[in-house]
């Protein structure tokens, strides 16, 4: 049963170095947990109460001690996601990663990861991790080969989750070896000297490590769960860093997407306070690439906590009282945590067989979202390799219309979900999502909808269920024809939602259809508003966030007949 819980927000002030500049020692006081912060004219003080607030001299180790707890939950098969925050120069990369005789976060997470390991009785624990890199609202992968394209696309599925198409995942069976290639990698990661630190970051930098526990005896993954550890780029005020223009590109980059974090946060509030988090106000997790991937932390499954790290100077007075905002803020949003359990999928499976598949199903990659950890087969692959510590690209979905789409020995829905791979519970709770959306759906927009629509249109629609099984190919390719005709009315009528509907019951019909699928994304991705409609009339606001909202829902709609049919590995095996 998943449970909410809030975000634990922390505060971390920074000793003074060189370039604070001048420094009133009595601006920000630090009393238990409550810490006050002077305005930039020292004439107001704010206070704030957070979970922790650490004074300059607290130390990596006393920071550690409070993800502690965080790492024994991921390895309980719980998501965590810890994140630094703060203005340019604050300490956050210090926190995150430190130095080598100064160690933060990173390291010591995978110290306490591989200790664990290593005394662990029963099961074994496979451990690998991926890293990427927003660098002016791209993502790039810093693992893995140099001469490789590094830039990855996040992809949406079905189910809402986002995606990071064709990352590498890299398994680890020490922290030696974990330190030899995250440091060639964070090398890689942009940085920039600028006015307010010598080593700034230039992007975002999101590094999650995936624990999969097995139980030795039988080979069953019982537990898995990832710890996704952010270093955040810092705000910049530029009139303060001396960019030059390359370096004004990048903070308006960082600058945009932590407004959009700020965004989302208060629309979450927003939620909260209304006592709804779905249905409320929209969410703007799609403006910016890291609230994409950061989704699962704010306003998720993730349990969250959140490091905001405080420079001393007074120039950055005002910086100190919108990051102490921003962690005041975030602490009121609540997450669902959700701990991912299996108790009857094989650990393992043998390389050549995967790579055999892999042939057959393209080059194998890995879709890897905030929500979820590695879909289980992607996972199984991994474990497989593990021993030889290769990096591996998880699972190629290849969309073959009219074929099944094969997976690593897995099987897709036409949208890319990966049905096979999922656990018994992943499957219960999405056929449980499902129906409880169609419900909604059915109160909320279907009746409404559906009295605008011709009758011989909801006919069609209708009569087409039951009649698939006795048509012949030429029937079904008329009966294609004609809904297609229907849908495209419906498009230039501008109700662009009904028009999806129609557009996925022809394919439906018509499978090896090559423009059907074209068609079916370009609504989806005019429906969420990310590229302008070819319908003829105008929407309001509302009515495109109606339909935006319902086309989630149809989203998962589409998959219902699908996912009926489709039978639970687990299950099966059971049967
Ligand atoms: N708690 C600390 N103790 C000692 N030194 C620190 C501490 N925090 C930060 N520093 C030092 O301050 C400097 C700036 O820190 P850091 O690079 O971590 O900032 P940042 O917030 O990541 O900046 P940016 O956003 O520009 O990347 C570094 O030289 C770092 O070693």
């Amino acid at each position: 049963m998943p449970t909410s819980k809030s975000i634990s927000c922390h505060v971390r002030l920074r000793p003074s170095c060189p370039t604070d500049g001048k420094i009133d020692s009595e601006a920000i006081r630090i009393e238990g947990n409550d810490i006050t912060a002077l305005n930039k004219e020292g004439d107001k003080r704010y206070r704030f109460s957070l979970d922790k607030c650490h004074p300059a001299s607290g130390t990596q180790e006393e920071v550690f001690e409070h993800v502690k707890p965080l790492v024994e939950q991921a390895y309980q098969g719980q998501n965590t996601t810890i994140f630094t925050y703060g203005v340019t120069g604050s300490g956050k990369t210090h926190t995150m990663q430190g130095s080598a005789s100064d160690p933060g976060i990173i390291p010591r997470t995978v110290e306490a990861i591989f200790e664990r390991r290593s005394i662990l009785k029963s099961s074994t624990l496979r451990v690998t991790f991926s890293y990427v890199e927003i660098l002016k609202d791209e993502v790039f992968d810093l693992l893995g080969d140099r001469s490789e394209p590094r830039k990855r696309d996040i992809r949406m599925s079905s189910e809402g989750e986002n995606i990071i198409a064709d990352l590498i995942i890299q398994p680890i069976s020490s922290i030696e070896e974990f330190s030899r290639i995250y440091n060639t990698a964070a090398k890689t990661r942009k940085t920039a000297s600028t006015k307010l630190n010598s080593s700034s970051s230039r992007s975002h930098a999101i590094l999650t490590i995936y624990l999969q526990r097995s139980d030795s005896d039988s080979l069953t993954v019982s537990r898995q769960g990832k710890i996704c550890l952010t270093d955040l780029a810092g705000s910049e005020n530029n009139n303060l860093t001396g960019n030059d223009k390359e370096r004004m590109r990048e903070s308006s980059a960082i600058n945009t997407s932590l407004t959009t974090l700020g965004k989302v946060v208060d629309a979450l509030n927003l939620n909260a306070q209304k006592g709804q988090r779905e249905g409320g106000v929209f969410v703007p997790y799609r403006e910016s690439k890291l609230t994409r991937l950061l989704q699962d932390a704010l306003g998720g499954s993730s349990q969250g906590l959140l490091i905001c790290c405080l420079a001393p100077g007074e120039q950055f007075a005002r910086d100190t009282i919108n990051t102490l905002q921003f962690a005041k803020k975030s602490k009121s949003v609540e997450n669902r945590l959700n701990v991912t359990e299996s108790s009857s999928r094989r650990a393992s499976a043998p390389i050549t067989q995967i790579a055999k598949k892999s042939v057959i199903g393209g080059p194998i990659r890995a879709n890897i979202g905030p929500r979820h950890s590695a879909p289980t087969d992607a996972r199984t692959a991994l474990s497989a390799i593990s021993a030889n510590s290769r990096p591996m690209r998880g699972l190629n979905i290849r969309n073959q219309p009219g074929k099944e789409n094969v997976i690593a020995g897995g099987k897709v829905d036409q949208k890319g979900n990966i049905l096979k791979g999922m656990t018994d519970e992943q499957l219960d709770q999405r056929i449980h999502k499902v129906v409880s959306q169609q419900i909604a759906l059915e109160k909320e927009f279907i009746r409404p909808t559906t009295a605008a629509i011709q009758p011989g249109q909801t006919d069609l629609a209708v009569r087409g269920e039951t009649e698939m099984g006795s048509l012949s190919a030429d029937d079904k390719e008329n009966r294609a024809r004609v809904i297609t005709s229907h849908a495209r009315q419906l498009q230039h009528s501008g109700d662009l939602q009904q028009a999806l509907s129609l557009y996925r019951k022809a394919f439906e019909y018509a499978p090896s259809n090559r423009k059907l699928p074209l068609r079916i994304t370009e609504l989806e991705l005019a429906i969420e508003g990310i590229i302008p409609s070819t319908s003829s009339s105008s929407t309001t606001t509302k009515e495109s966030h109606n339909k935006s909202g319902m086309k989630r829902s149809l989203g998962h709609l589409g998959s219902l007949a699908e996912l009926s049919h489709v039978e639970s590995p687990a299950k099966k095996g059971r049967s």
